[in-house]
């Protein structure tokens, strides 16, 4: 019943007026401003002809995990830096927000695996060649991490600040070559050959590394920060190949033995990326424990 007629105030009407609840926005920046929803919330664009019901999703699924990654980008470069000024707390604290962020994109493949081969039919062909191959800042955490590919960044050459980007960072250390560093200026022993070595190249395994991460796992007690971050990295790792693994699960749900849009294989060079390894010496030393 309206308050006006019953004489008792309504309680929601009570609660804003003795909240005092701003309701004018024409000179004040409001939610909307702040958060930039105007350009946000019109970047949603669907190109199937006729309308597709379920691309609206595809195009969100990717976009919110776009903007993931932005913030993973941003807190493993910090982590990074933290490492070389020998930061090792701060440096583990931005990587328990980046786990974080990892089964936040891991779980959200949910959403995408309700799209079934038939929806993703009819909004494939608009997607011509665009292909998560494409996404940058994917590439970005992938050379952060330590996979470096210097073919991948070629699939930039239309985009030059991406290009730019990934071409910098590809010859920058990674989050794990900072950390070895780190160990070196500590006095572990780590070989000559992993500190100074040409960047751009991908990471070969170093039996001696695993000697030094063999006397780290045997003691940790004696080792507790270094031994903590190890465990932090295969954390990471971990959470990384879970995402490849649901990735490659929805893609052989949606579109089977398809080859990809982007040029591949499609699922067979999906499975492929599950052999790779960032942080080599760290799985290696797990033969060694107890051994
Ligand atoms: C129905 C959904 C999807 C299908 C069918 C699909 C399919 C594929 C295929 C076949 C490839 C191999 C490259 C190619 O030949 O195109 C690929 C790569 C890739 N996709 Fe997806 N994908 C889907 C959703 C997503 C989503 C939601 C993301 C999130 C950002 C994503 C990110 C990537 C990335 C980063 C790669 C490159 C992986 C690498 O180089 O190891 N994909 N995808
Ligand atoms: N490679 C996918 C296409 C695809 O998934 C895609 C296309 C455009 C933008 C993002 C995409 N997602 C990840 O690869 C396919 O072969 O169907």
């Amino acid at each position: 019943m309206d308050s006006a007629v019953d004489g008792v105030t309504d309680p929601r009407s009570k609660r804003d007026l003795e909240e005092g609840i701003q309701r004018d926005f024409t000179r004040k920046m409001s939610y909307g401003d702040y958060l930039r929803l105007d350009t946000l919330l019109s970047a949603q664009q669907p190109l199937s002809d006729p309308p597709q019901h379920d691309e609206l999703l595809f195009i969100i699924q990717h976009q919110t995990s776009e903007l993931w990654l932005k913030l993973l980008i941003h807190e493993l470069r910090s982590a990074r830096t933290l490492l070389m000024s020998d930061d090792l707390g701060p440096a583990l604290k931005r990587l328990a927000r980046v786990k974080h962020i990892q089964h936040t994109l891991t779980d959200q493949w949910s959403v995408l695996a309700t799209l079934t081969p038939s929806e993703y039919a009819e909004i494939r062909p608009f997607l011509a060649a665009s292909s998560g191959f494409q996404s940058a800042q994917y590439r970005e955490v992938e050379f952060l991490l330590g996979n470096k590919n210097a073919d991948m960044v070629a699939v930039f050459s239309h985009d030059e600040g991406a290009r730019i980007a990934l071409d910098a960072l590809l010859r920058e250390p990674s989050l794990y070559d900072e950390f070895l560093a780190y160990l070196g200026r500590r006095g572990y022993a780590v070989p000559a050959e992993v500190l100074d070595r040409d960047w751009s190249q991908p990471y070969r395994l170093s039996e001696g590394l695993v000697d030094v991460f063999a006397d780290v796992y045997a003691r940790p007690n004696e080792h507790w920060g270094v031994y903590e971050t190890c465990e932090e990295l295969v954390d990471v790792e971990d959470n990384f190949q879970q995402w490849r693994f649901r990735h490659l699960q929805v893609v052989q749900r949606t579109i089977g033995q398809k080859t990809g849009t982007g040029g591949s294989t499609g699922v067979d060079f999906l499975r492929r990326a599950l052999d790779l390894t960032f942080f080599p010496e760290l799985y290696e030393v797990r033969t060694r424990v107890g051994a």
